[in-house]
């Protein structure tokens, strides 16, 4: 319902209690309420194990029961706690084969406008760990029955208001960052640029949901953009001779070597260099603890790999599908921004981890990006011919795979990111990594949001959860 941080320590102290009986889920009685247990702590980081799911089994054939496969509330809890698996967690993968397979058959049964029906049709498409909270509170507070004296309009009431002053916080923010970006004066200068400030907010205001957060918001969507911008000028204007030329420059991090670009590019690098710089000495004047060398390295990074592909492509190199996601990875700018979100919110500095403890984690949020952009770029490139994807580098390799065998083997490679992702959030639970970790969940449930294309080339949901996030309301 987006009004947890209000909650913290209650929440806490809850789940460390049920963590403390959870060995063998005795309290609970029932398939729902045991997946409810099991997904809500495994969500806040306790590593409970899956094995509590075996015993929903038959002794005799090994299969899930058939009283099982009648128990739509069961069945939506096994489906959702499903999510939450880590690779070679094989009973968790029966979980979800079974919970999605009858849930589906339920819905061919049941008529497809009752109340029922929706409900499961949400589950099979947006299961909670996999989606913004934000995105869920609606239907959450639709759904919702009352519980522990705690009657629907109360809680709908609390969350109402909750949602009022946080929408007013993310327009100043908004306000701020729109403020920002003209005073770079980018826009009127280089035409074909994207001019989307309200696209680059977005992606702040969805993954650090604290509403205290306002400053690291307004930082990250700085970082954000400059990523989007850098990222046009390798596609849209630099020839590769520029682009080397850019790529050197930002690896040698100097204002003096500005002169050195052709003049379109000059004021992109000053924007690049003061705004990262500030940062910098933000987090120092915070923290202590001045990152700008690893900040400035991840950007010479990002180039690298941006000029890399834009050799690819010029050269119309396929390469191998690994030689293309390792570049693709760190040219999806997520390794980037999940450094500056790494010191924005404190970390590395008077705590015992280490930008090198987040690697796994970013490295899976940057392949779900990748891919997801793929899938996308894989469309147009069918209609046009043009841009390299991970599609296209699959289907080179594989000589005999479909369009429609490429895509499939993207989605899997994503569901195994997502398994990945889940296993170094139960890794990055102390309590300084818990607000990287969650941010960086959030990152990944927003890809689908980004990257959801309709036959316009619009962005449906997206521009939905702005409306609501920004201008809308919470009541039906
Ligand atoms: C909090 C967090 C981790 C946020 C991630 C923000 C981020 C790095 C977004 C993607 C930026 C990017 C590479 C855009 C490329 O343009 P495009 O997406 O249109 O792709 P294209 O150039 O392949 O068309």
């Amino acid at each position: 319902m987006g009004i947890e941080h209000h909650f913290q320590e209650e929440i806490q102290s809850i789940l460390q209690k049920e963590f403390e009986q959870s060995a063998c889920f005795l309290k609970y009685q029932n398939h729902h309420d045991i997946s409810l247990c099991f997904r809500l702590l495994r969500q806040e980081g306790y590593h409970v194990s899956a094995d509590v799911f075996k015993r929903f089994k038959n002794n005799d054939d090994g299969t899930f029961g058939l009283n099982l496969s009648q128990d739509v509330n069961g069945l939506i809890g096994l489906y959702e706690a499903s999510q939450l698996g880590v690779e070679g967690e094989f009973i968790l993968d029966e979980v979800a084969n079974f919970s999605g397979e009858h849930l589906n058959a339920c819905l061919a049964n049941n008529d497809s406008s009752c109340d029922e029906a929706r409900i499961i049709r949400e589950t099979l498409k947006y299961p909670y760990h996999k989606n913004l909270a934000s995105c869920k509170a609606k239907s959450f507070i639709n759904n919702f029955k009352g519980i522990n004296g705690w009657g629907r309009s109360t809680l709908q009431e609390l969350a109402n208001m909750d949602y009022s002053i946080t929408k007013e916080i993310h327009q100043h923010e908004l306000a701020q960052v729109s403020r920002w970006w003209k005073s770079l004066g980018l826009a009127e200068e280089l035409k074909l640029l994207r001019d989307q400030p309200l696209k680059w907010y977005t992606w702040p205001m969805a993954v650090l949901q604290d509403p205290r957060m306002s400053q690291q918001r307004i930082e990250l969507a700085k970082c954000i953009s400059l990523v989007y911008v850098i990222d046009d000028i390798f596609d849209v204007y630099g020839t590769i001779e520029e682009l080397t030329l850019f790529t050197q420059v930002v690896n040698r991090w100097e204002l003096s070597a500005m002169v050195d670009l052709p003049e379109y590019m000059r004021s992109t690098y000053k924007a690049l260099y003061n705004t990262i710089n500030s940062i910098g000495n933000n987090i120092y004047k915070i923290y202590g603890q001045n990152p700008t060398q690893n900040l400035r390295n991840t950007w010479a990074n990002l180039c690298n790999a941006f000029l890399k592909e834009a050799k690819w492509f010029a050269s119309g190199v396929v390469p191998s599908t690994n030689e293309y996601l390792k570049n693709g990875v760190v040219s999806s700018g997520v390794g980037t921004i999940l450094v500056h979100m790494f010191y924005i919110l404190g970390l590395g500095v008077n705590s015992n981890i280490h930008l090198e403890d987040i690697s796994s984690m970013s490295s899976s949020g940057a392949m779900i990006l990748r891919l997801w952009d793929d899938l996308g770029s894989a469309k147009d490139e069918n209609q046009e011919g043009k841009d390299g994807s991970y599609i296209e580098c699959y289907m080179k390799e594989n000589k005999d795979a479909s369009i429609e065998l490429a895509r499939e083997h993207v989605i899997k490679l994503i569901e195994d990111e997502w398994k990945n992702l889940n296993k170094e959030h139960l890794h990055l639970m102390s309590p300084s990594s818990r607000s990287f970790s969650k941010a960086s969940l959030n990152s990944a449930r927003m890809v689908p949001l980004m990257y959801s294309y309709d036959d316009n080339q619009s962005l449906p949901i997206l521009q939905e959860y702005i409306k609501s996030m920004l201008y809308g309301d919470l009541s039906m």
